[in-house]
């Protein structure tokens, strides 16, 4: 049983205050997982908050929108490793063998914007019994410069590259919600829902809730989302929020 569990940038940081770890929420994350029989068999991704987020839009790159600016790519990048260095830390000092894995240094997308990230190191460090720790980040993009990779792409990415059997998306909402506010069970097609989908509250570079539908229904393993008291939940087998099921799922 293979999990990839993204904790969402909104969840683990103070979105509205550059580069503010919220250290409640991400200490409770921390917990639920090491606590989880799910034990090494888990990658986690997480996003960006008001790391990656806020630098990303003082520099108007998106993950469409690239920059060649290489002060920009500094800031974006370098907010993102501070974060993950605060994730690894904290998954560590709770006993989980986190590691970090930097996908800057690793994924391009070509001209058409398609992503190629190796994962290799992923698939082993897992076989290893470590847990990576990746993140939204920028990437190399021909005849852009470097765009936002999103966590909710990686997520897409790596649950096909680690066969993952379960695949949560942890986000400050308890799932996703129609348009009277209350959480959808299920979404299988991405037009019943695009009415109520939308952008997100915070600043956010990479298509908030519309983006992760999108994303999440391309996968083959059922993807969850729903918010931080949820978690133990999640990771202890059961769907809570929202299930989004691509066209592959039963
Ligand atoms: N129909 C909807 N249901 C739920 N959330 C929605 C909906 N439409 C828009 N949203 C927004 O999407 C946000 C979640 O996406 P967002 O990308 O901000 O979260 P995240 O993944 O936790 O953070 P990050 O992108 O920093 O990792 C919610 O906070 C809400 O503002
Ligand atoms: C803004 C950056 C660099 C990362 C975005 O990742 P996300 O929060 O998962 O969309």
């Amino acid at each position: 049983m293979t999990v990839v569990l993204k904790l969402g940038g909104s969840v683990i940081t103070e979105k509205d205050e550059p580069e503010t770890v919220d250290r409640t929420a991400l200490s409770a994350a921390v917990s639920a997982i090491a606590e989880s029989a799910v034990g090494e068999d888990i990658v986690v991704v997480h996003g960006g908050g008001s790391f990656g987020h806020h630098h990303a839009a003082e520099y108007g790159v998106s993950t469409t929108e690239g920059t060649h600016d290489v002060d920009g790519v500094q800031a974006i990048h370098g907010a993102m490793c501070r974060l993950n260095a605060a994730v690894v830390d904290a998954l560590s000092e709770a006993g989980v063998p986190a590691v970090p894995v930097h996908p800057f240094s690793a994924a391009a997308r070509d001209a058409d914007g398609d992503l190629s990230l190796p994962t290799a190191q992923v698939t082993t460090l897992l076989a290893e019994e470590f847990v990576p720790v990746l993140h939204g980040d920028l990437v190399a993009h021909a005849g852009a410069g470097a765009t936002v990779l999103s966590g909710d792409e990686l997520v897409v990415e790596l649950a096909s590259a680690v066969d993952a059997n379960r695949v949560g998306v942890c986000s400050t909402v308890p799932g996703v919600l129609n348009e009277d506010g209350t959480v959808i069970d299920r979404i299988e097609a991405f037009e019943a829902v695009a009415s109520a989908l939308g952008g997100s509250d915070a600043t956010d570079v990479s298509g908030g809730m519309a983006g992760k539908v999108r994303a999440l229904l391309a996968l083959s393993a059922p993807a969850v989302v729903f918010g931080p008291d949820a978690l133990p939940a999640f990771l202890a087998g059961e769907s809570p929020g929202t299930t989004i099921a691509g066209d592959d799922d039963w």
